[in-house]
């Protein structure tokens, strides 16, 4: 293989905490006031990473952030020394402090949208990092995800960063969260399939009632046009308004894509036999064959859908052309959903075995394996470019595995966020890890 889809995944960060911020994500707001361990968390992702490393797909680190953001506080007027700025917030805006406490940034499916060099006009990787900008919580990630992308994808000859797009509702960017590819190899051109939750521009067609549409269409097509896309590979759906009011507030919640096939279910998209048909057609012009697999709802309904992730998975490929799906241990819990499942690897179909993991912490704040992990399709070449320090080893586990069970806490609830030193200990931990990953100096204390 000359071309390799690596996965970069977020390593959870010290303060993870269930502190209810993400309407419309209903393990987030169902699980407030639960207690975390961060501890466990980072442990459970790794051994993710670990795992996939070991069956040879290629995995890479995405470094946490400086939590709680005391420059977001200070932004927002708690003013005094560090330890002050928390304390006034912790008395005056207890809200805001878990907000800026919040280790949201494990889910980096959310830190950017990526489009490979096959793609693009200048034949580099693109990286738009999401402006997040439906949550506060999550729209304060931007900036150091951008210093931290750069920091790993380094090179200029291949790689290529935008900004973030106006934070503002009208251009509100979820990521790779709505962002899938399909093509035939990871190095040849493709169809990039951008699904969008509203059109914050045209008022007629339907939109969700009851929960927020994070995503939009003028955000989607704009990432479009900077990554330098040709029309003729893109597709922009919207996604079913109905599906986002029963908790499917990213894309990935009902649908997964990889190579020439698109896992979803039969209430994913509005108008959905018309989209299918454009990838197919897209897709068929640049040498590949749309493999829609769709569930339908009879057999797994919306509502078990968001219950057990069974969409938020991965799809690998293997050397021998099938796929392994890798889903969250809540998939073998729900009876149809694990059924579905047998049924599915064993249909003689591309995807023909299953993997399961233990994501529950990140799974109760609505963080499945796919949220997660953000994709980046590249050549060996572009792989030798990449930041080597980031990319998953035996070496590096290790040394993860060593550093989290120094530095994390096992135990975590809402009162312990006004503890100042939890910002220490977040210090302390992130400027080894800079060292660990070899990212310089990406992080609001260390450029003060
Ligand atoms: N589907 C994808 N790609 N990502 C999942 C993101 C989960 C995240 N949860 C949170 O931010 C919850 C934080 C809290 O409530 O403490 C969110 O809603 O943005």
């Amino acid at each position: 293989m000359t071309a390799f889809e690596a996965n970069f995944d977020g390593l959870v960060g010290p303060t993870h905490n269930y502190a209810g911020l993400s309407f419309g994500n209903v393990a987030s707001t169902g699980n407030q006031n639960a207690v975390a361990n961060p501890r466990l968390a980072a442990l459970q992702g790794l051994a993710k990473m670990k795992a996939l490393h070991d069956a040879g797909f290629k995995q890479g680190v995405l470094a946490p952030h400086e939590r709680p953001s005391v420059a977001s506080l200070r932004q927002l007027g708690f003013g005094g020394s560090d330890a002050q700025v928390i304390a006034r917030a912790a008395k005056e805006a207890p809200a805001i402090l878990a907000a800026s406490s919040s280790a949201s940034t494990m889910w980096t499916a959310n830190a950017a949208t990526v489009s490979p060099g096959a793609d693009t006009a200048d034949g580099r990787i693109h990286f738009t990092p999401a402006n997040l900008n439906n949550k506060f919580h999550r729209a304060i990630e931007h900036p150091t995800t951008g210093r931290i992308l750069q920091a790993m994808f380094r090179d200029e000859g291949c790689f290529a960063h935008h900004p973030a797009l106006p934070a503002q509702m009208h251009f509100g960017d979820e990521g790779a969260a709505n962002h899938t590819r399909f093509c035939a190899a990871y190095d040849s051109p493709g169809v990039e399939f951008f699904v969008y939750g509203q059109s914050a521009f045209d008022s007629r067609p339907p939109k969700p009632s009851r929960f927020p549409a994070r995503q939009t269409l003028e955000a989607s097509q704009a990432i479009a046009r900077l990554h330098g896309l040709r029309e003729e590979a893109v597709v922009f759906a919207q996604q079913d308004p109905e599906t986002i009011d029963k908790g499917v507030f990213h894309n990935d919640v009902i649908s997964v894509g990889n190579a020439n096939v698109l896992f979803h279910h039969e209430k994913s998209f509005l108008n959905q036999a018309e989209v299918l048909a454009e990838i197919a057609r897209k897709l068929s012009a640049v040498g590949a064959q749309l493999v829609a697999i769709e569930v339908p709802e009879r057999e797994v309904s919306v509502e078990q859908a968001v219950k057990s992730y069974l969409f938020n998975s991965q799809l690998l490929s293997k050397a021998d052309g099938k796929q392994i799906i890798v889903v969250p241990e809540e998939s073998r819990h729900i009876e149809p959903v694990w059924a579905y499942l047998n049924r599915l690897t064993g249909s003689g179909g591309p995807i023909d075995e299953v993997r399961v993991f233990d994501l529950k912490q990140s799974m109760q704040n609505g963080g499945g394996p796919a949220c997660l992990r953000l994709r980046v399709a590249m050549s060996a070449r572009e792989l030798a470019a990449v930041n080597q320090g980031v990319m998953m080893s035996e070496e590096l586990f290790a040394t993860l595995n060593a550093w989290v069970n120094k530095h994390y806490r096992d135990r975590l609830d809402a009162a312990d966020l006004a503890d100042p030193h939890l910002l220490d200990e977040c210090r302390t931990a992130l400027d080894q890890l800079t060292q660990i990953l070899q990212l310089g100096s990406v992080y609001p204390f260390q450029l003060a």
